[in-house]
């Protein structure tokens, strides 16, 4: 095989965002004029991102896979490609590190791509695809349940993750990131906040919600862990230390000022292992998306970085 041709494939989410087909249609005509030989896959349904990504990872038949859709998309794609690393998985070479991973935000949110500084143009994305620059990132793993997912950005319980739980993709698509606002006013009048227990690398605390961070941003920009990064291997850990309506209100003021700090009533801890359990399994939330699991769980690394073009 020619290691010069980039051999692309794009997994097209057309749920995301606003349906912007026209950006995938200039992204791909992009990576052609650049040389590239391209193949767009477009989801039927949620989860299968990972599956066309895990079997388009092993063999060596593509150079780079494409999210082309939201952070689900991307935490699909990116779980996908480290599915085909599992030693478990054949035909799998544990040598091979598997295809680049590429972003184009088509999302609503699209926060990994504010966080690595993505281009948002489809041209410019192509460009920036087909120069072979890459960094690597260290995805999270949740596993809840009995099963575990990746994700990218963040993953939390709490109120957050019962507002996401509760958001129909049809909202989101009307109301764009208006949407999750909408969604958190109806929400604060019902949810009774019920505490938490996490344990932080083996330090035990009590909090009313939980927001394990890859990476500074949150919600789109809004700056929640300033110090987080995805190239590093941990999170960090945000625990909210008071229950109720107002000092959500307080977080929301916090993060619209980018302040998180200023914040009373929040407090952030780096650790690499987080297992949480409450009283009643309450609902989780990875990159925006419900997590499909309850508490009792436990946060991890994933087992391999994965390399993303930037
Ligand atoms: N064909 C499909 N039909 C219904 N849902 C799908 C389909 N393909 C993917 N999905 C689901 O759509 C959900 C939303 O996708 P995604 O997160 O990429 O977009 P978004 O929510 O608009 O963006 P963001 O997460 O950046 O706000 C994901 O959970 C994914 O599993």
């Amino acid at each position: 095989m020619n290691e010069r041709i980039a051999r692309i494939l794009v997994v097209y989410n057309p749920m995301a965002g606003r349906r912007r087909i026209t950006r995938l249609r200039r992204f791909v005509q992009g990576l052609r004029a650049g040389g590239a030989e391209v193949t767009v896959a477009a989801t039927g349904h949620a989860g299968h991102g990972r599956i066309l990504s895990r079997d388009a990872g092993p063999d060596g038949a593509f150079t780079h896979v494409v999210a082309a859709g939201g952070d689900g998309t991307i935490s699909e794609v990116a779980d996908g490609l480290l599915e085909a690393m599992r030693p478990s998985f054949p035909p799998a070479s544990l040598s091979m590190p598997g295809p680049v991973m590429g972003v184009l935000p088509l999302g609503t949110a699209n926060v990994l791509a504010h966080e690595l500084g993505v281009a948002f143009a489809p041209g410019d994305n192509a460009r920036a695809l087909l120069s072979g620059r890459w960094r690597t990132i260290w995805p999270g793993r949740i596993e809840a349940g009995g099963q575990a997912r990746i994700f990218v950005q963040m993953a939390s319980a709490g109120f957050d993750a019962q507002v996401v739980n509760h958001l129909s993709l049809r909202a989101k698509r009307v109301l764009g990131r208006g949407a999750y606002a909408v969604q958190a006013i109806r929400e604060a009048g019902r949810y009774d906040f019920p505490p938490l227990q996490v344990v932080l690398d083996g330090q035990a605390h009590t909090a009313f919600g939980i927001v394990c961070s890859k990476g500074r941003f949150y919600g789109g920009r809004h700056v929640l862990a300033p110090e987080a990064t995805p190239l590093a291997r941990g999170f960090s850990v945000t625990l909210l230390d008071e229950p109720g309506a107002g000092p959500i209100a307080r977080v929301a003021l916090g993060l619209l000022c980018d302040r998180p700090d200023r914040v009373r009533g929040l407090r952030r801890v780096r650790a690499s292992h987080i297992a949480l359990t409450a009283p009643d399994g309450l609902a989780l939330q990875h990159d925006g998306d419900p997590s499909g699991g309850s508490v009792p769980c436990i946060i991890t690394d994933a087992a391999h970085p994965l390399r993303i073009a930037v």
